[in-house]
């Protein structure tokens, strides 16, 4: 693998009792999509809010691009070029969706002007080039989703985490996503993804990290992860292991 680009080292975050993130260390290379995945409560949005400066971990450290950013606000984060989106989309309302994009431009762009047309060139290049002047408000989840990809994208970002960027899509508008998200990683920008939606991270991702009761239980390329029994028990169950093999087979 190339070198990381992000470095998590032992990070630990207790809520009260529960303890949601357990001693987690992984290696994000530079250039590639790679993905979290874990059964619901596994702590896969705890570490993205840990890694991005939302939270803060009890024990551990985060470097991005060498540099040590433990506990730096997610502003500081961002402008160093990492940025996640989250599940719930919640676009400002009585906006465009042309300015609810220019907010992720701004955090480079100062003037107005051209954080909206950066705004307007990123839309396009996430399917949104028709629905600028629309209220954000109004799209549906598909286009919230977009949205939510397009406000990340405009921040110049050299690292991407998708938060369940699949979720509540049908297979269509799965299967028209899938290729923004390639088309995102040969600009050069760098992904990682918390995905439940497991053809996706089969055809998306090349290496990934699974999660259970905040600690990684197994990580590897997508294809071995789904065979390893650990995984099949605490996430996939047998039915959706077998099926995914069968569908391997049938494309191999
Ligand atoms: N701010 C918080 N305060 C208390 N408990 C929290 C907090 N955030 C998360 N948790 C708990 O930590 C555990 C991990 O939650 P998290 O949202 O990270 O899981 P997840 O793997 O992202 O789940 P899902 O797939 O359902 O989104 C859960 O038990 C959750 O209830």
């Amino acid at each position: 693998m190339p070198e990381a680009m992000l470095e998590v080292r032992g990070v630990s975050k207790s809520f009260g009792g529960l303890k949601a993130s357990n001693n987690v260390t992984m290696s994000v290379p530079q250039g590639k999509i790679t993905s979290l995945i874990g059964p619901n409560g596994a702590g896969k949005t705890t570490l993205f809010a840990l890694i991005t400066g939302f939270y803060q971990p009890d024990e551990g450290s985060i470097a991005f691009l060498g540099k040590d950013i433990t506990a730096r606000p997610p502003q500081e984060i961002a402008a160093l070029g990492m940025i996640r989106t989250f599940q719930i989309v919640q676009p400002f309302a009585g906006q465009s969706v042309r300015e609810n994009i220019a907010v992720g431009a701004h955090l480079h762009i100062r003037s107005r002007r051209d954080a909206l047309a950066k705004a307007e060139a990123v839309a396009h290049k996430v399917g949104l080039g028709d629905r600028l002047d629309q209220d954000a408000a109004s799209l549906t989840v598909a286009g919230r989703k977009r949205l939510e990809v397009a406000r990340a994208l405009a921040t110049d970002p050299k690292l991407i985490l998708f938060d369940e960027v699949l979720a509540g899509l049908n297979p269509s508008e799965i299967r028209d996503v899938i290729p923004v998200i390639r088309a995102i990683r040969d600009e050069g920008i760098t992904i990682l993804l918390i995905e439940h939606v497991m053809q996706a991270v089969m055809s998306l991702s090349e290496h990934t990290w699974v999660l259970n009761q905040g600690q990684l239980i197994a990580e590897g390329a997508p294809r071995d992860v789904v065979r390893d029994p650990q995984v099949i028990e605490a996430y996939l169950g047998k039915g959706m292991a077998e099926r995914m093999a069968r569908e391997e087979a049938r494309h191999a």
